[in-house]
């Protein structure tokens, strides 16, 4: 196998290039691409491992044909397209916990810095000044911290300001009562939160829900005196307004490490009183680049090498030891999806996938996602594995999962099922050695077949004649039948044959066969 070719086009700490190529991946280290060189590129790479500065564009997502991951050493994704990504069936991943203790050191070592204002007291007093009786600061001890956001790097923050006996207030929908009080931190609402804090610190994402959390309108409600810290993302302040309320006295401090327009070369608030700023600086600790680094450069080579998937955003997570059980599998179900999908033409309203046997206990959702497909790709070039899910729902298919625990003849069996507005038609297929995909049933029809690159399904009366005129029509045509597999629900009912035959089958010959005597349908699939 030729080793996987991946991309570092951020500053990433050299211990990623040495595990990209102890794992078995060739690996380039190009940090500080412009947007155009990126892209032109791209399409030589199968990975593609990034801190913030690459920008992940629809653009340079269309010209990475090659491309299968993402690798985020860190934890914002919002440079990535992540909806181009997922489309192209690129997995994007990131690192979520490796420079989460950093940056809330980062967050606290802000407050302490806006407290105290200590930049400010540093120039000043390196400029020969000694202006003890300029710079009164405040204390953390007993003041109350409200957090905005207390999820991995917010509940660190809550843990050490905590340590430094601050009273922890916490904003944040998805924090249950059990985390909070396993935290010691109170839950309180948004507006409690800015009524009631000395220190505000937020720490979201940047979404929909989350943008401008901190408005002008919102940081009125405050207490005068209030300072606030974003080490999060740019844009969940409102800048403008806090440039203000630095001005006016509200706010009497701020720290900023991330800003709405990054790099900040300029911005609104840069001159304000009682501003300290860092140049998005969270994660940038020696610690914490060296086990981002490492983290990607390992689930990057994981998945590229052996289908692994950690941390990911848009596919559900495979271990290290399923992925190799999940192989054939994923085979199995991709080629009954097609088979299906093949055989339906009309608008698909359901598709369920049943798991029997041993492997109803391995992660199924790669399975199903593969499976699903493999349906759909005969309607929609542009599916794949990871934006299969995705696509099955904007057109209103209904995907359902289902796990037997019931014994079986086999020792795994998957079923495919397809809803159309006419039929439910269903497939069934299973390993032969642990290893070879195989065909056992299909419409409840038991039956025993292979996939074959060109094959042949037909549906019958089961009337005596029908297998020798196939099988002269077909070698009148010079198509030789390489295996002929037959079932039936009934004698004399209804009948099935798949062939697998050497040479493709024409559209004309197709025609002649569905006007043999006794046959009901014919169709070619192709695998
Ligand atoms: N400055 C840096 O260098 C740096 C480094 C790492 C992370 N970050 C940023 O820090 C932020 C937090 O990272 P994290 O790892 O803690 O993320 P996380 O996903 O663990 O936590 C985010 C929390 O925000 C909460 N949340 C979501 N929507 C909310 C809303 N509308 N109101 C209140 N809370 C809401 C979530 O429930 C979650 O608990 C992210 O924006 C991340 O990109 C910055
Ligand atoms: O890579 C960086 O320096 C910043 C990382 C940080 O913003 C993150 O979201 O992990």
């Amino acid at each position: 196998m030729a080793k996987p070719k991946v991309l570092i086009s951020d500053e990433l700490s050299p211990r990623s290039i040495e595990i990209f190529s102890e794992r078995g991946c060739d690996v380039d280290f190009k940090p500080g691409l412009k947007p155009a060189e990126l892209r032109a590129i791209i399409g030589q790479y199968e990975g593609l491992a990034i801190r913030s500065a690459t920008k992940v564009t629809a653009e340079v997502l269309a010209e990475a044909k090659k491309l299968k991951v993402v690798g985020r050493a860190g934890i914002g994704v919002d440079n990535v397209d992540i909806k181009a990504a997922t489309a192209r069936g690129v997995v994007v991943m990131n690192t979520p916990f490796g420079n989460a203790i950093t940056t809330a050191e980062h967050a606290i070592a802000l407050m302490f810095a806006v407290a105290r204002q200590i930049p400010e007291a540093n120039a000043s007093t390196q400029a020969g000044k000694w202006e003890k009786n300029r710079f009164m600061g405040s204390e953390l001890s007993f003041k109350t911290l409200g957090l905005i956001g207390c999820g991995n790097i917010g509940s660190i923050v809550a843990d050490r300001a905590i340590g430094l006996k601050m009273r922890v207030l916490a904003y944040d929908p998805f924090l249950s009562d059990q985390r909070a009080a396993e935290l010691g931190v109170e839950k309180a609402t948004l507006d409690q939160v800015l009524e009631r804090a000395d220190f505000i610190t937020v720490h979201t994402p940047l979404t929909e829900q989350t943008k401008n959390i901190l408005s002008r309108a919102n940081l009125m409600k405050t207490k005068k005196g209030v300072r606030i810290v974003n080490c999060a993302r740019g844009g969940l302040v409102d800048e403008l307004a806090v440039r203000d309320l630095l001005v006016s006295g509200h706010i009497a401090g701020a720290g900023f490490d991330v800003f709405t327009v990054e790099p900040a070369k300029e911005n609104v608030l840069f001159g304000t009183p009682n501003l300290v700023c860092t140049p998005h600086l969270g994660a940038s600790t020696v610690e914490a680049q060296e086990n981002v680094a490492l983290q990607v450069a390992e689930q990057m080579s994981d998945y590229l090498l052996t289908g692994a998937v950690v941390n990911s955003l848009n596919m559900p997570n495979v271990s290290a030891e399923d992925a190799p059980k999940l192989a054939p599998y994923l085979d199995l179900a991709e080629k009954l999806g097609s088979f299906a999908g093949q055989l339906t033409d009309t608008d698909i309203k359901a598709v369920s996938i049943e798991y029997e046997g041993q492997v109803a206990a391995l992660n199924i959702k790669p399975l199903s996602q593969v499976a699903l497909m493999g349906v759909l790709r005969p309607q929609l070039d542009t599916v794949n594995m990871v934006n299969a899910p995705a696509i099955a729902r904007e057109r209103g298919v209904d995907v359902a999962e289902v796990k037997h625990e019931r014994d079986s003849d086999y020792h795994s069996l998957i079923r495919l099922s397809v809803t159309t507005e006419k039929y439910t038609r269903s497939v069934t297929g299973t390993l032969f050695g642990g290893k070879h995909p195989r065909i056992v049933e299909i419409k409840g029809i038991e039956i025993e077949a292979e996939f074959g690159q060109h094959m042949l399904y037909i549906t019958n009366d089961d009337k005596p004649g029908f297998i020798g005129r196939l099988g002269s029509l077909l070698g009148e045509h010079k198509v030789n039948i390489a295996t002929f597999h037959l079932g039936r629900d009934t004698p004399g009912g209804s009948a099935i044959a798949l062939v697998q035959v050497d040479q493709p089958i024409s559209p004309e010959l197709l025609t002649k066969i569905a006007a043999l005597e006794s046959v009901v349908q014919a169709k070619v699939l192709t695998f």
